[in-house]
């Protein structure tokens, strides 16, 4: 795993930002894995600047989601597939032709799971995973105690998370209790996971995921197991790391030729 430790959030989606220019500039039809929240913004900020300033070509690229709520009516600005549209299909200059997502609004949501599993295998698997991590440890929607080896699924929101995630919607009980998210074992499928976290409020949980033990409480723990992991956070979400002296240090030397 390599820890980026940057100053600030901006900082931390640009040097994201690089890494899946560096990918596109290789493989222009990449499937990129997006994450919803907060977290990823600058670095669909920091993308959407590079396209409109003509040095970066996305037109070929496949996006793809993590995860989405069950039962929004199709449309709901909340819903993720609404979220992905407005904050990266659009900004991009791609449409709903170049993305795949999992269906929440399903009558039979176990058979949506195992078609979703189905179309990202088909689709040649996923090239790079943008992640941001739930304040516990979650990753996509698997919540504290998924098993390291889930497919995609349904889920049930812990409290917290739907705590957290209120501030979208109206009130707390109009955020959806159940979700289908791609699983652990899912995620882990993509070839290279970026995980991306900033403010102290995911400090706890940037210590857990890096230097904690392997443990299904921390989701986020799985990178761990990745062979090729990156976490890219600002300062204030480094600052309970033991080790971030050595991160910075290893960042800093980091050969030119060696992309994240
Ligand atoms: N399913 C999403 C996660 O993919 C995201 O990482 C998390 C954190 O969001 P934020 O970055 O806004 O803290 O929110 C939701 O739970």
């Amino acid at each position: 795993m390599e820890i980026v430790i940057v100053a600030d959030r901006a900082a931390v989606g640009e040097v994201a930002a690089g890494a899946i220019a560096d990918l596109v500039a290789g493989t222009p039809r990449a499937l990129l894995g997006v994450a919803t929240g907060s977290s990823p913004l600058p670095v669909y900020t920091a993308l959407a600047r590079r396209v409109a300033a003509g040095e970066l070509d996305v037109s070929e690229l496949r996006i793809c989601q993590l995860d989405e709520y069950v039962g929004l009516p199709p449309g709901h600005p909340e819903s993720y597939r609404a979220v992905i549209e407005r904050e990266v299909l659009t900004p991009l200059g791609l449409t709903q032709d170049s993305f795949l997502g999992p269906d929440g609004a399903a009558d039979d949501l176990p058979a949506a799971c195992a078609a979703y599993e189905r179309e990202l295998r088909e689709a040649g698997g996923v090239d790079l995973q943008l992640l941001g991590i739930g304040s516990d440890g979650h990753i996509g929607f698997n919540e504290p105690c998924s098993s390291f080896s889930s497919r995609t699924r349904v889920k049930t929101l812990t409290h917290r998370t739907r705590l957290d995630n209120a501030r979208f919607f109206g009130s707390l009980d109009e955020v959806p209790l159940h979700v289908l998210t791609q699983g652990i074992a899912t995620i882990s499928d993509a070839r290279h996971l970026v995980l991306v976290a900033s403010g102290e409020a995911k400090a706890e949980a940037i210590a857990l995921t890096v230097e904690g033990p392997l443990a299904a409480v921390t989701p986020a723990s799985a990178l761990q197991l990745h062979p090729h992991a990156t976490v890219i956070v600002d300062e204030a979400a480094a600052s309970r790391l033991k080790h971030a002296d050595y991160f910075r240090a290893t960042y800093a030397a980091k050969p030119s030729w060696q992309k994240l």
